[in-house]
């Protein structure tokens, strides 16, 4: 039996990511602080394939390395990075500004370990998760990312997992963290309603040689036909009655 349509519409109200920021239409917020990034290098544990991407992971069992301030209450527990890819330079992004599309996206996943006690559980609140996210655009080769794309080829087929340790986030960062913040989903299954977005306004830089790398992943097991992660960036969603808020005017 489908889905039974209700004629109150407006009571199905979705808060879906990711979306098109609009820069003018985002509100200056000033009572937003500043971000604060404490990231310690030796949390970092593995690279995993897992079939639409590769994860970043980093030890959450204790908060060692946290984001708070700016939009959030208490602190967040860094628990894994990832990118968002298109199948060309010309795409990439989830998150679009003022209709444009970036070549990539990074997303640095927290979850809030004042309230709750893993991921998953995080996952089921509305205050539960915060994400990042940093766009690339082309330009020269980034450094910060040459030592993740040489291990891709030890994670290139989906469930492979290989050590790494010892990874300085910070430089994945730009220098101004100025940022858009809403309310929005996880962009892909479930797509809980559990995040608070924090997107940077300064992107960082990435070569198209590096991009070429991250499309030779395959969403396939090694027993299978090979067949590669060429895009996986979700469409933009409906914005609604949701407003974008800016840390500066
Ligand atoms: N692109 S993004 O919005 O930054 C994003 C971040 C994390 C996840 C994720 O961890 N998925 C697996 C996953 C779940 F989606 C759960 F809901 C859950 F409870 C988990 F434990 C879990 F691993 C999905 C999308
Ligand atoms: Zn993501």
């Amino acid at each position: 039996m489908g889905l039974h349509y209700s004629h109150h519409k407006h009571c199905l109200t979705h808060h879906q990511s990711p979306i098109n920021i609009n820069t003018r239409t985002a509100k200056y917020n000033p009572s937003l602080k500043p971000l604060k990034f404490s990231y310690d290098p030796k949390t970092a544990k593995r690279i995993v394939n897992v079939g639409h991407c590769f994860n970043v992971e980093f030890e959450d069992i204790c908060d060692k390395s946290v984001l708070s301030e700016g939009p959030l209450d208490g602190h967040y527990r860094l628990c894994q990075f990832h990118f968002h890819w298109g199948s060309s330079d010309r795409d990439g992004s989830e998150h679009n500004i003022d209709g444009h599309l970036y070549p990539a996206e990074l997303h640095i996943v927290h979850w809030n370990s004042k309230k709750y006690t893993s991921f998953a559980e995080a996952a089921k609140h509305p205050d539960g998760v915060a994400v990042v996210g940093v766009f690339l655009k082309l330009g020269n080769t980034n450094p910060a990312l040459q030592s993740i794309i040489e291990n891709l080829d030890k994670v290139k087929t989906k469930g492979k997992a290989c050590p790494f340790t010892e990874f300085h986030l910070n430089g994945l960062l730009p220098e101004d963290l100025n940022y858009w913040t809403y309310m929005g989903s996880l962009t892909t299954k479930p797509y809980f309603e559990c995040v608070t977005w924090i997107i940077l306004q300064e992107a960082i830089t990435v070569s198209s040689q590096q991009l070429e790398q991250f499309r030779r992943l395959q969403c396939t097991s090694e027993n299978e036909n090979p067949s590669f992660i060429l895009e996986n960036h979700r469409p933009v969603q409906p914005l609604d009655h949701r407003v974008v808020y800016s840390s500066c005017p």
